[in-house]
C-alpha cells in the first residue's frame, strides 16, 4: 500500500500539519516540514481543514431491491465524495433486512465496493410490518455485527412491541433507532401541519405525531435502561423532550439531518414534490431549535436520511411522490452553512456531531477518532474558503432528488481516505477505488 504524505491540513481548524498514512493509519502527525518520507505521494492540503472522516448514521442504500434508485456500490460513492468513510444502511430495502441473511449481503456489497465501511442496520420487526420482532440476535451475531435496529419509514408504535425491542438488544448493548411517527395522527398526511398547510389544502402532519412517540420512547428507555436513538428529529417539541430525557440521565440520543437545519414549510408552496419529505420541512422556528439543540448537544449527531428515489417516483403530483431527499454529497456543506458559519459549531464540533458521536453510537470503532499517530486513517479534507453549486445531474448514483439543485454552498470536500487510500482526491473520486 502506497504511503501518503498530507501536507500543511489544518487539524480540526488547528495549526496547519504534516500528516503520514502507513499501512492504512496515520503514522506520523507533526509540524509542517517535520516528517520525512521520500517515497509517499505527497498532497498539498495547504489551506484544507483535516477532520475524521464522516460517519453517516443514516443512509438509504435500496440495495436489494430498488437498484434503479440506488446501489451500495452508487451510494458508497456519493458518500466518498461527500466526505464520508462510513455510512450504516437503513433496513427498508426490498427484501426488507430482517435477517441475517439479508444483512450479511449489504455488508458484503459494502465491502465489495471498498469506499466506505457500509454498516447494515437490521429492522426491529418481520418485513417491518411492526408485528413481531425480527430475529435480532442472529443479525447480531452475524458477519455483519448489526447493532443498530430500526424500521425507518415506518414507526414501531405498539409499545409493548417497542418496550420489548429494547429490552431484547440490551444483552447485546444494541441500539433502537426510532422513526417517531404516531401513524394514527399522520393518516394521509402529506406536509407539516400549519398555517401552510392549510393554505395549500395539503393534509398536515402535525408536530405532535413525532414528539408523542419520543416522549413515550425515551420515557420506556428509561424504564428499560436500554439505549434508544430518534432518528431526524425534527420539531422544537421534540428538542425540548430530549433535553428534560437526557437530564434524567437515560440512554438517549438523537440525530437533526441536514434539511431540517436549512429549509422550512414554506418551500411546499411550489408543490414541488422535491421537498416532500418524513419526517416533513418544518418551520423557521423549529429549525432554529434544531440548531440549537445540536450546538447544545441535546441533539448528538447530524444524519443524512439520503433517500434516493428515481425520476418515476418523484416528479409526479405531490401526493403521489415518495418522501425523502438525497443527502451524502450536501451535508458536510450545509452543516457548514447553518452551524459553522453562523458561529454555531467550530471544527472540533463538526467532528463530533458528524464522525465521532456517529461513529460511537454505531459501534464503528476503527471510524471517529481523532487524528492521532495510530488511528486508522479514515480521514476528510474540506476547504472551509470555497463554494460549489449543486447540480443535480452530476451527484453520483442514478437519483436525482436533491432539493438544492442550483443553490451555492461552502465547504468543498477536497479529499477523503478510507483505510489509508484515497477514494476522492482533488474532489474527485479515485479511479482504482471505483
Ligand atoms: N425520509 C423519507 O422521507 N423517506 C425515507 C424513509 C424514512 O426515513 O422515513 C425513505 O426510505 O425514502
Ligand atoms: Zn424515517
Ligand atoms: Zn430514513
Amino acid at each position: 500500500m502506497t504511503d501518503h504524505l498530507i501536507k500543511g491540513a489544518a487539524v480540526l481548524g488547528g495549526e496547519p500539519s504534516d500528516v503520514l498514512i502507513r499501512d492504512g493509519r496515520i503514522a506520523e502527525l507533526g509540524a509542517v516540514g517535520s516528517i520525512e518520507a521520500s517515497d509517499a505521494e505527497v498532497y498539498d492540503a495547504t489551506g484544507l481543514v483535516l477532520l475524521p472522516g464522516l460517519v453517516d448514521l443514516h443512509t438509504h442504500l435500496r440495495e436489494p431491491g430498488r437498484e434503479d434508485a440506488e446501489t451500495v456500490a452508487s451510494g458508497s460513492r456519493a458518500a466518498a465524495l461527500g466526505g464520508y468513510t462510513a455510512v450504516c444502511a437503513m433496513a427498508n430495502t426490498d427484501p426488507v433486512a430482517d435477517t441475517a441473511g439479508v444483512v450479511e449481503q449489504v455488508w458484503s456489497l459494502g465491502r465489495d465496493a471498498g469506499l466506505v465501511e457500509v454498516q447494515p442496520i437490521g429492522a426491529v420487526t418481520v418485513g417491518l410490518a411492526g408485528e413481531r420482532l425480527a430475529e435480532l440476535g442472529a443479525m447480531a451475531t452475524s458477519a455483519a455485527k448489526v447493532r443498530i435496529f430500526s424500521d425507518d419509514g415506518h414507526c414501531v408504535s405498539d409499545p409493548r412491541l417497542m418496550r420489548r425491542a429494547l429490552e431484547y438488544v440490551k444483552a447485546f448493548d444494541g441500539v433502537i433507532a426510532q422513526h417517531a411517527e404516531e401513524p394514527m395522527l399522520t393518516v394521509g398526511a402529506q406536509m407539516h401541519e400549519g398555517a401552510m398547510s392549510a393554505k395549500l389544502g395539503l393534509a398536515g402532519w402535525p408536530a405532535v405525531a413525532e414528539e408523542a412517540i419520543i416522549a413515550r420512547d425515551v420515557l420506556l428507555a428509561g424504564h428499560v435502561g436500554s439505549r434508544l436513538h430518534v432518528c431526524h428529529v425534527s420539531t422544537a417539541g421534540s428538542v425540548e423532550i430530549l433535553r428534560w430525557a437526557k437530564s434524567k440521565g437515560w440512554r438517549v440520543t438523537a440525530e437533526v439531518c441536514p434539511h431540517h437545519l436549512l429549509l422550512t414549510d414554506e418551500l411546499a408552496e411550489s408543490y414541488d414534490p422535491v421537498y416532500k419529505v418524513n419526517p416533513p420541512l418544518r418551520t423557521e422556528e423549529d429549525v432554529l431549535a434544531l440548531q440549537q439543540g445540536l450546538a447544545e448537544g441535546v441533539i448528538d449527531v447530524v444524519a443524512t436520511d439520503h433517500a434516493p428515489h428515481t425520476v418515476e417516483d418523484k416528479e409526479c403530483e405531490w401526493a403521489q411522490a415518495r418522501p425523502g431527499m438525497l443527502g451524502l454529497q450536501t451535508a458536510l456543506s450545509i452543516v457548514i452553512k447553518t452551524m459553522v458559519e453562523p458561529g454555531l459549531l467550530d471544527w472540533a464540533g463538526v467532528a463530533e456531531r458528524c464522525s465521532i458521536t456517529p461513529a460511537t453510537i454505531a459501534g464503528l470503532t476503527g471510524q471517529g477518532q481523532l487524528p492521532h499517530v495510530g488511528a486508522p486513517a479514515n480521514l476528510t479534507l474540506v476547504d472551509p474558503n470555497e463554494t460549489w453549486t449543486v447540480n443535480g445531474s452530476e451527484l453520483a448514483g442514478p437519483s436525482r432528488n436533491t432539493p438544492y439543485d442550483g443553490m451555492t454552498f461552502p465547504g468543498v470536500v477536497r479529499a477523503t481516505f478510507f483505510g489509508g487510500r484515497p477514494t476522492v482526491l482533488d474532489g474527485k473520486l479515485v479511479k482504482e477505488s471505483i
